[in-house]
């Protein structure tokens, strides 16, 4: 438990539990400004129309959404989920209109909001295309709103939202400007591989900074950033951004953020052991909330996913790969596929090579100056290109409703990487389908796919029980390895990140 544990806020957090012992774990007259954590001026006062939700109803939202709330301060109460967006604080606020394209939260922002919006710090566990931008968006926006007779000091932001990849900075960034722009909050995107003249004027007027690690550090290591400021930071993709590969300089950058002023988030839809410790470090008494059941040793896949896992020879990869085009292709030259390589040098040839069958194709990966990355990824949107050829660096985060199939050509290096890779089909509610072209040289993943495939209620084919079911333990600093420079046959040394 944190330091925070002992305060004297505590105690009297403990004396409350006692008195509430008797009334319902999930009141209905619990507010945000009973909670330990007073740090946002326009505290959450749970509305009038959420406290006359049944309690029945409310349980029934939490049990079929699988949503487990666990709080670190005893007897705390826990608030209730916003089911309906009339339920939010303030109802007719601004901050709220463009939620008017949506029916109702989300399971993981209804869950989440009326912590964050109440002050405390947050993990929380969804799976992919879940709505985890807003669930730490909102809150995010709506505290900056609060501080707003705080004036920004020029490059001192207010909020960090820390993520792991150049294109899903851009997209949180550009999702978070529509709601942000409206009520005059300034937020600016700031990541490696382009100059920074730009991003040293934006960060004169920003409030809301979205980065990626490298840049950002870079940037505060030379005095153009003052994050003394930061009253609220997320960590998106928080299992990501504390593995190994980053946690150093994630520690480096929160390290000069108030500790005592802060609230953080943490987001992700994989939270493996290996982990959860550190997230410690970088909050204070966490609620984690889950949704679709506790997070366990296995990551969970999105169950709307229909997974397919097809095991064959590495010699005929490419042949089947074709075949799975032009199936697709027959059925909607609309769709797009989302074509996954482990490394760069094995994702430019699958790229020239389903070029040169005659398809319009794209490619991400670390080889890529930053200005073709982003080229790639407009084509695709738009549809002027409807297959990407992807190293992992598009594997997470990245909302592209119109990817219907995800095609592993090669294995990823974790599980975790699996699950994101998949999952950049299934998103906001609807159906996708993943094809994984597993071979012997991937059989030490066989066991942990297996879980997966099994969690999700998905067919295990024979051909892959023979690989084996034993789960290999997880190393910390497993990711990344799709930025080495090597081939596939080779296993390499260097991993490096994006910045
Ligand atoms: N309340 C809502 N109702 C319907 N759709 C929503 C809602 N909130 C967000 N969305 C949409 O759902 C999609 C997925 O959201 P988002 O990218 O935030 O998912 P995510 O949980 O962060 O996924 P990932 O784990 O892959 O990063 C987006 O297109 C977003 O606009």
């Amino acid at each position: 438990m944190s330091k925070r544990s002992n305060t004297s806020e505590h105690k009297q957090a403990r004396k409350r539990a006692k008195r509430d012992e008797n009334s319902a774990k999930y009141s209905d007259d619990s507010d945000g400004q009973k909670n330990e954590k007073k740090k946002s001026k326009k505290a959450y006062r749970q509305s009038e129309s959420l406290k006359a939700v049944s309690q029945a109803d409310i349980d029934s939202f939490l049990e079929s959404n699988k949503i487990e709330v666990s709080d670190p301060i005893e007897g705390e109460q826990i608030l209730r989920p916003i089911i309906s967006f009339e339920h939010l604080p303030d109802e007719g606020d601004a901050i709220y209109k463009p939620l008017r394209n949506f029916r109702a939260p989300t399971s993981v922002q209804a869950a989440t909001w009326p912590f964050l919006f109440s002050g405390r710090d947050v993990i929380g566990i969804a799976e992919t295309g879940s709505g985890k931008t807003l669930g730490f968006g909102l809150p995010c926006l709506r505290k900056m709103v609060s501080l707003k007779n705080k004036k920004t000091k020029p490059s001192c932001p207010k909020a960090v939202i820390i993520t792991p990849t150049r294109e899903l900075a851009m997209q949180i960034h550009e999702h978070l400007e529509k709601y942000a722009s409206p009520l005059g909050i300034k937020t600016t995107c700031i990541f490696g591989g382009v100059k920074k003249d730009d991003q040293w004027e934006a960060l004169k007027s920003a409030t809301v900074v979205v980065a990626t690690p490298g840049r950002l550090k870079d940037l505060q290591g030379e005095g153009s950033v003052n994050l003394g400021k930061v009253k609220y930071l997320v960590l998106d993709e928080a299992d990501r951004m504390l593995d190994k590969g980053f946690e150093q300089d994630i520690k480096e950058i929160v390290g000069t953020m108030p500790v005592s002023k802060r609230q953080t988030a943490m987001f992700t839809a994989t939270w493996p052991v290996a982990v959860q410790n550190l997230a410690k470090n970088f909050t204070q008494n966490p609620i984690t909330i889950t949704v679709g059941g506790k997070p366990s040793a296995d990551p969970r896949a999105n169950t709307r996913i229909k997974q397919v896992v097809e095991v064959l020879s590495p010699r005929d990869k490419e042949t089947r790969l074709l075949q799975i085009l032009g199936q697709l292709q027959r059925k909607s030259s609309e769709d797009r596929v989302l074509v996954f390589c482990l490394y760069k040098k094995e994702a430019t040839r699958i790229e020239r090579f389903i070029q040169s069958k005659g398809y319009q194709v794209a490619g991400i990966h670390g080889d890529l100056s930053q200005s073709d990355r982003f080229k790639s990824l407009a084509a695709f949107k738009s549809g002027a290109v409807t297959v990407l050829v992807a190293t992992d660096v598009a594997a997470r985060g990245l909302d592209i409703p119109e990817v219907k199939t995800v095609v592993n050509v090669t294995f990823p290096l974790t599980i975790e990487d699996y699950v994101h890779r998949i999952g950049r089909t299934g998103r906001a509610g609807a159906d996708g389908h993943a094809i994984t072209l597993f071979t012997e040289n991937d059989k030490t993943h066989s066991g942990a796919l297996i879980n997966v495939l099994k969690a999700a209620g998905q067919d295990v084919p024979e051909s892959l029980l023979k690989f084996g079911t034993t789960v290999k333990k997880k190393q910390h600093g497993a990711y990344g390895a799709f930025f080495k420079d090597v081939d596939t046959a080779k296993s390499a040394t260097k991993i490096t990140f994006d910045d």
